[in-house]
């Protein structure tokens, strides 16, 4: 499987690229990087072909792109790739609502697979916290983060997910728009991700925790969905992690 990726220079991308050429039946097709980055034109560490700027001349030989870079970045891709049916995996988070919809439009012309959250398990963990809440509907949720110093502050899009998911399910017990979460957001040195869903009930208190332990983790899980999304002919539209878990 020919697999382009787009952020190679990032935490995520650079796990990527090593997890791509240590593996005989993975190709790298290409390295996407910032337009003006140092790395344009160097080789990448153990394969044949060089950093590159994403550009509209992008060669299409890749069987899949996979993105773990910036919304902007990520959205001017999907301008560049223009009509072609190249299936993609996006990891990159942070998109506001128009963005999102951006990307759903462009799923009409491809496959796209996008989630929050590609580590092992984190669609168990969160179908748990659903559950839970499902069970509990009268208790108080709040949802506790911590990343790495260089995260943006702004919530992360696996919280504003399990907000949202847990939100809706006490929402359908209760029959009424439950608030929606609090979500605790700490910055703590190089922490990987952990995420915490905690259910408050007066005289108890429920926490589910998820921990991730590496980065690639991240990247193993988004090499995983992009094999499903390729492995059959699939037509365009959105998918999500649930539907490669499902088959
Ligand atoms: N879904 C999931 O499982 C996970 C998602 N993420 C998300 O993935 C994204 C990347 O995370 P992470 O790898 O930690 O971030 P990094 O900042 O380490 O990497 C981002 C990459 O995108 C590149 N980039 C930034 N801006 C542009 C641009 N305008 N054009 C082209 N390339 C650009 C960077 O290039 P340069 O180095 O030159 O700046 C870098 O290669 C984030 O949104 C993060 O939230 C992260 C982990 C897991
Ligand atoms: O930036 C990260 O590191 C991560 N970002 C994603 C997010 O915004 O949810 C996924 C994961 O939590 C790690």
């Amino acid at each position: 499987m020919r697999i382009a990726i787009m952020g190679a220079s990032g935490r995520v991308g650079t796990r990527l690229v090593e997890l791509i050429l240590a593996n005989p039946g993975l190709e790298l097709a290409a390295a996407l990087v910032r337009p003006g980055s140092k790395l344009i034109g160097v080789p990448v560490s153990g394969g044949s072909i060089e950093y590159r700027p994403a550009d509209a001349g992008m060669n299409s030989r890749c069987d899949v792109m996979i993105d773990f870079s910036r919304p902007v970045a990520s959205l001017r891709l999907q301008e560049e790739i223009g009509s072609k049916s190249i299936p993609m995996v996006i990891g990159t988070t942070g998109f506001t609502v128009e963005e999102d919809e951006r990307l759903s439009m462009f799923s009409r012309q491809r496959p796209i697979l996008v989630s929050a959250n590609f580590a092992p398990g984190f669609e168990a963990f969160k179908r748990a916290a659903i559950d839970f809440a499902r069970r509990m509907p009268d208790a108080e949720a709040g949802i506790g983060e911590t990343y790495h110093r260089a995260k943006k502050t702004d919530p992360s899009g696996t919280s504003l997910l399990l907000a949202r998911d847990v939100c809706e399910a006490r929402s359908r017990v209760m029959g009424f728009a439950a608030p929606q979460p609090a979500i605790t957001v700490n910055r703590v040195g190089d922490t990987v991700g952990i995420n915490e869903v905690r259910f408050q009930m007066g005289a108890a208190e429920a926490v589910l925790t998820y921990r991730v332990q590496t980065l690639t983790a991240y990247a193993a899980g988004a090499i995983t969905a992009a094999q499903w999304l390729v492995s059959i002919p699939r037509p365009a539209g959105r998918y999500s992690l649930a539907d490669s878990l499902n088959d």
